[in-house]
């Protein structure tokens, strides 16, 4: 009997411009920057990196964590000592944090990394905050310190919503998109674009 190799699955990534080294997500808490970032960076063959991951690694605590020793001002400088160590990365799918780009240096920082594409993940208010809900109560350990107050979290939304679609090359609507679905419509706009 001659042995058989395994089947093997080719995989062939979505082809996007060659010059293109980063994409961006952007928008607010729950708007899917984490898990659509991860599947995109998948269906790409590109490298993922989650810029909370990425500064809590940084950082050696957690986010919550982070706010309750320090504060909202410490925390936002540690972002963005992460958000430019993570703008050295190519050919990676970059998943920001919904308040980053609140901080003037942050998107001038975002503006001026030549070869990065940045897209907002769009939804109103109040699918946000429930898909946020469910999350944390699915998952315990997964706090977002400034939804502690819904009022007060839907003022930032209200004031993020220009910052977020002045920043963007592209908005995608997500509200009634699963994920995939998402991740799909990003790919037909990369790889169609010249
Ligand atoms: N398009 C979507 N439809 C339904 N649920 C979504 C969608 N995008 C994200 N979610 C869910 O919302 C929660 C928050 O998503 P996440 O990717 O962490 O958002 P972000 O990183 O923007 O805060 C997760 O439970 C995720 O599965
Ligand atoms: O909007 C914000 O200011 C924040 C968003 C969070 O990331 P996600 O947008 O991935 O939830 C995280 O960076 C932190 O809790 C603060
Ligand atoms: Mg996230």
């Amino acid at each position: 009997m001659t042995a058989t190799k395994p089947a093997q699955t080719t995989f062939t990534p979505a082809a996007v411009p060659a010059t293109l080294q980063r994409i961006i997500l952007t928008g607010f808490m729950g708007a899917g920057k984490t898990s659509v970032g991860r599947l995109l960076a998948e269906q790409l063959g590109w490298a993922f990196l989650d810029l909370d991951e990425h500064l809590e690694t940084r950082a050696n605590a957690t986010i919550p964590e982070l706010f309750a020793r320090d504060g909202e001002a410490r925390f936002r400088r540690i972002e963005s000592s992460a958000l430019a160590n993570a703008l050295s990365h190519t050919h990676t799918v970059i998943a920001l944090g919904g308040g980053a780009p609140e901080q003037l240096t942050n998107r001038l920082l975002l503006e001026q990394t030549p070869n990065t594409h940045i897209i907002f993940l769009d939804a109103p208010f109040p699918v946000l905050f429930d898909r946020c809900m469910l999350q944390s109560f699915a998952s315990p350990d997964h706090i977002r310190p400034l939804l502690a107050s819904p009022e007060q979290a839907e003022a930032r939304f209200l004031t993020r919503q220009p910052i977020y679609r002045r920043l963007a090359r592209l908005t995608l609507s997500t509200a009634d998109l699963t994920t995939q679905q998402a991740v799909d419509q990003l790919l037909s706009s990369l790889t169609t674009e010249n």
